[in-house]
């Protein structure tokens, strides 16, 4: 039986949650607090960790954080409302498995848990607890047709060539790894490893340990001698997203290993040659960061041969598309649906949204509307009420005052939620978050009727 660990403030929740898991032939805990769960994962090993976002004082961040620092290797699912999806995709971004959003849709849940399973079962026996390595199977590449993804794709074509030291710099979920990956593919090392290391869940202690190996009582808990990722990733390319987050001391010992092309590990005496391209990612300015003294002059010249600046979706309309069509044919085959498109509104919505965290959220986003939709499109329906929050601004005209502009915009917002809504009115006022009567005073001022 597979052990699973619910961490939970609400009690009855919890009791739910539990209770359904354990029908489905899972073993469970329940922590009340992330402490009481370190406590727990101290004293028994779990497969799994869902653990929710929002708890008073110390939070699901604070506990992934302190699950990857301790190298427990369990997949940490994360359970948030809509609304705090920008700490969802932090939580990505540490390490998480994945997210899943409130209410929990139960056949979405069990298909999370199979997943981060069956990704477990894959995970190679290193000889190590790194949580950071990613593997990566089924990797399938789309390239958008924006014209700022085909200049982006230029740029892939003809670096890939070269050995030249790549940067991509690019918000969370843009696709940053597919297109390291991309170059790795596309380059004279495909046929070696390509090996990617999130820096974002390296604690300091660890990361000298993943990236340049020890031998055999380096530290404590050093019981056996390990390869870094450096030796493992020889003859092919390594990729190390949010590089930013490397402590001073790691840098120091990256560039060494960069300029002397030979890695030594923790505790050892003697040095290796290594040959790796390097790829790196960030979603920070270095260039910034190394002007400030946080990110080191030397390392940002010598990694960053070559930039590659992947737009926001929110700034290449025209892939918003193109991918949505992708991930619904993945989201029909992998949960046995067949919808066919998605409706007008939903195209409309999609192509209006900022999309914070850009194609990870897309995806998220088609997988749980799959899941939930009765009809043959996707309607709007089910899609996050987040996603009608910041309709867009319009645009201004020249001499509006702002009164002006305010009541303008409040008008094309309500007459674009109540569209998206099918002129439900209870759900545009609960979106637009005014009571009925305020709404049913303003349709008749914008004469919305
Ligand atoms: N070119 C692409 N083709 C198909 N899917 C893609 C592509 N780019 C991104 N994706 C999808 O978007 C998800 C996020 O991409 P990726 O992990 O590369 O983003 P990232 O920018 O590295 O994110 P982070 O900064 O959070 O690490 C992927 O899991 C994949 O499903």
């Amino acid at each position: 039986m597979t052990g699973i660990l619910i961490v939970e403030d609400d009690a009855s929740f919890a009791t739910m949650l539990k209770g359904f898991l354990e029908k489905n032939g899972f073993k469970c805990d329940h922590a009340p607090s992330a402490l009481a769960a370190l406590k727990c994962l101290n004293k028994n090993k779990y497969e799994i960790v869902i653990s929710d976002l929002k708890m008073p004082d110390y939070d699901g961040l604070d506990l992934l954080r302190d699950i990857k620092k301790n190298a427990y290797d369990c997949p940490v699912i994360i359970m948030t409302s809509y609304a705090h999806i920008k700490s969802a995709v932090k939580a990505m971004k540490m390490g998480a498995f994945e997210y899943i959003a409130k209410p929990i849709n139960p056949d979405e849940l069990l298909s999370i848990i199979k997943k981060a399973l069956d990704r477990s079962k894959e995970k190679p026996n290193t000889n190590t607890t790194a949580p950071a390595k990613k593997v990566k199977t089924g990797f399938e590449f789309v390239p958008g047709k924006s014209e700022e993804f085909q200049k982006v794709m230029k740029h892939v074509d003809l670096v890939a060539a070269t050995d030249m030291s790549v940067v991509i710099l690019g918000e969370s979920g843009t696709g940053k790894e597919y297109i390291a990956r991309r170059i790795h593919e596309q380059s004279k090392r495909k046929d070696k490893a390509f090996v990617s290391i999130d820096c974002g869940a390296l604690t300091e202690d660890l990361a000298a340990s993943e990236l340049f190996g020890h031998v055999k009582g380096a530290f404590t808990g050093a019981v056996n001698d390990k390869d870094g990722q450096f030796k493992i990733a020889n003859g092919g390319t390594l990729f190390l997203d949010e590089i930013g987050n490397l402590s001073y001391e790691i840098q120091v010992k990256l560039l060494r290993v960069l300029q002397e092309r030979k890695v030594r590990k923790l505790g050892g005496t003697s040095d290796s040659d290594v040959d790796v391209r390097l790829i790196t990612a960030t979603n920070e300015d270095l260039k910034t960061a190394a002007s400030e003294n946080k990110f080191r002059e030397d390392l940002y010249h010598r990694i960053n041969e070559f930039m590659i600046n992947l737009p926001p979706l929110r700034e290449r309309k025209k892939d918003i598309m193109v991918y949505a069509e992708y991930f619904l044919n993945k989201a029909n085959e992998e949960l046995e649906r067949n919808i066919e498109g998605f409706s007008e509104d939903v195209v409309e919505r999609f192509l209006g949204y900022s999309w914070p965290g850009n194609l990870r959220e897309l995806k998220n986003v088609i997988r749980r509307s799959v899941l939930l939709e009765t009809n043959e499109l996707l309607s709007t329906e089910n899609l996050p009420e987040v996603m009608f929050e910041n309709a867009d601004i319009t645009e201004t005209q020249p001499n509006q005052d702002l009164k002006s502009i305010a009541s303008e915009n409040e008008k094309k917002l309500i007459e674009k939620t109540l569209k998206e809504v099918k002129y439900n009115k209870s759900k545009a006022a609960r979106i637009l978050k005014i009571d009925r009567s305020t709404l049913y005073n303003k349709i008749r001022k914008y004469s919305l009727e």
